[in-house]
């Protein structure tokens, strides 16, 4: 048997492991069987026509959305159980596809808002980087403003910096850039790649295609709840099933 390296050891853990999962509402089968690995240092997307399950996937896998069935497993332990809280202090944040922020606390204080319920060092270290994430994405102008008086796109980038303010292993990005101008959008893709540098594992769910294979490194696509293609992501573009569900039948792009 080889000896494998620590590092060769890592490379082979996944990040995160999906194994069939489903999310019923009633009979309406949102998510039905899907299993999917992350590994560590990527960037990965899911592209799928509107109600084809990509929310509801992301809300399991936060813990937010209540399990049918299924496992969830962040590098090698079962979380499958675990409460919401829990799992961000394992190192899981989020967007929301709408923007979730209290208007009546400044932009300063909704960023801080998610480490309450975290351990008193990391709180304290959270508080310690407020400045520099809010700089980072571009809010520190407006950090005592309060959200109902700011832009939506600039709504979206508080958001962003209440996600990675706690230093996620694993970023998921429901439609980070919708909303947002070309410029925008632009910028939040450099920062998504400054992101990877520091090695935080990112899965954005986004409409827009070009921005997607632009900037993932592996794109899954869903339909109807399930998976229908996996990989290179201009090769899943491509591929027939996703043309037909997701781009329209006879479409063709990148
Ligand atoms: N809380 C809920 N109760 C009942 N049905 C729901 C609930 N949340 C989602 N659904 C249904 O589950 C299906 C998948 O919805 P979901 O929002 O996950 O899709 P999506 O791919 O994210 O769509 P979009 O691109 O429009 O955001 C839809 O049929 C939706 O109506």
């Amino acid at each position: 048997m080889s000896v494998m390296t620590e590092t060769a050891v890592r490379q082979r853990t996944a990040l995160l492991e999906v194994q069939d999962v489903a999310v019923h509402f009633g009979g309406v089968k949102a998510v039905d069987g899907i299993s999917l690995e992350m590994h560590p240092g990527k960037i990965y997307g899911v592209l799928g026509p509107n109600g084809s399950g990509k929310s509801t996937l992301l809300g399991a896998m936060t813990r937010l959305t209540p399990l049918t069935r299924g496992r969830f497993v962040l590098d090698g332990h079962d979380y499958t159980k675990a409460a919401a809280r829990k799992v961000h202090h394992m190192g899981i944040a989020r967007t929301f596809q709408t923007v979730r922020l209290l208007d009546d606390r400044s932009v300063r204080d909704n960023i801080l808002l998610g480490q309450d319920t975290l351990p008193k060092e990391r709180r304290k270290e959270a508080t310690a980087r407020v400045e520099e994430v809010m700089e980072r994405v571009g809010v520190r102008e407006v950090a005592r403003m309060r959200p109902d008086e700011l832009s939506y796109g600039m709504q979206r980038r508080v958001e962003f910096a209440r996600a990675i303010i706690g230093r996620p292993r694993l970023l998921l990005l429901d439609e980070p850039t919708a909303g947002m101008n070309n410029t925008e959008r632009a910028e939040i893709s450099e920062l998504m790649k400054q992101l990877l540098d520091e090695g935080v594992t990112q899965f954005i769910v986004e409409h827009d295609v070009q921005m997607m294979v632009d900037t993932c490194d592996h794109l899954f696509a869903m339909n109807f709840g399930k998976l229908i293609a996996e990989g290179d992501p201009r090769e899943v573009v491509r591929h027939p099933d996703v043309q037909e569900a997701y781009l329209g039948k006879g479409a063709t792009h990148a």
